[in-house]
């Protein structure tokens, strides 16, 4: 049967990086989105302003809903210091399996717990199973209708602490409105909009950077 998308990224993986090498990983991801198929990656724009988000908060603890395959994993695990390890969720069986062989073709597998499930059945599972207090830094790029009662559900769970960062994925496109009108009117948060555009692509979107005020 046809291969999917996903298994076409991972064999241009295997094909055009050097194992062990994450930046070559995430350069033959961008080339493969920009030149052979277009794939929902966070991709170099966007990811760029991920990595320096992800610099300037240095997280001990980190999350990431939507692995999708692994791309946005491995460009924030290369960037963790040494001993610090991030959860990613994925929803989608297929799409974890391939994220799991990426993140390993970039040696960066003991720095990632990554877990199969749903937003809202993991979230307030998360202490217990991860002995997690809070997280210092959070990465929606999961289901866009999701942002908003996930962020609801943080909040709920005890698992935001003053100064946690949450930086949203396509606040524009495909868009959170909701979650967008939610954070910049709380006066829980501070946010900031970071304009880009869709991954390989023209179309205007951006990342929302909230930080959680307690
Ligand atoms: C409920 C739950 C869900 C998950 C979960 N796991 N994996 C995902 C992937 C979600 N991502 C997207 O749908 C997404 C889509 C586009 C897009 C698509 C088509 C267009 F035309 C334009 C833009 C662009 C992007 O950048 C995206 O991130 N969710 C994990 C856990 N719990
Ligand atoms: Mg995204």
């Amino acid at each position: 049967t046809r291969s999917t998308r996903p298994q076409r990224m991972l064999k241009a993986v295997q094909k055009n990086a050097t194992k062990g090498n994450p930046e070559s990983v995430i350069s033959a991801i961008d080339y493969f989105c920009k030149n052979s198929e277009w794939a929902m990656n966070v991709g170099d724009e966007k990811g760029s302003i991920l990595d320096s988000v992800v610099t300037e908060v240095n997280p001990s603890t980190v999350l990431e809903l939507g692995t999708y395959c692994g791309y946005s994993t491995v460009r924030i695990a290369r960037l963790l210091s040494p001993g610090t390890k991030l959860i990613t969720l994925e929803f989608n069986p297929a799409y974890a399996t391939v994220a799991r062989q990426i993140i390993a073709y970039a040696g960066l597998q003991d720095k990632v717990t990554q877990v199969e499930g749903s937003s809202a059945d993991l979230i307030p599972q998360i202490k217990e199973r991860f002995s997690i207090t809070t997280f210092d830094f959070i990465f929606l790029d999961h289901w866009k209708d999701r942002y908003l009662p996930d962020i609801k559900l943080f909040e709920e769970c005890g698992l935001l602490r003053k100064g946690s960062v949450l930086l949203a994925d396509n606040v524009i496109c495909p868009g959170a409105p909701e979650y967008l009108e939610y954070v910049r009117n709380s006066p829980r948060y501070e946010s900031r909009y970071y304009p880009a555009h869709l991954e390989y692509t023209k179309v205007e979107d951006g990342l929302e950077k909230s930080v959680f005020l307690g």
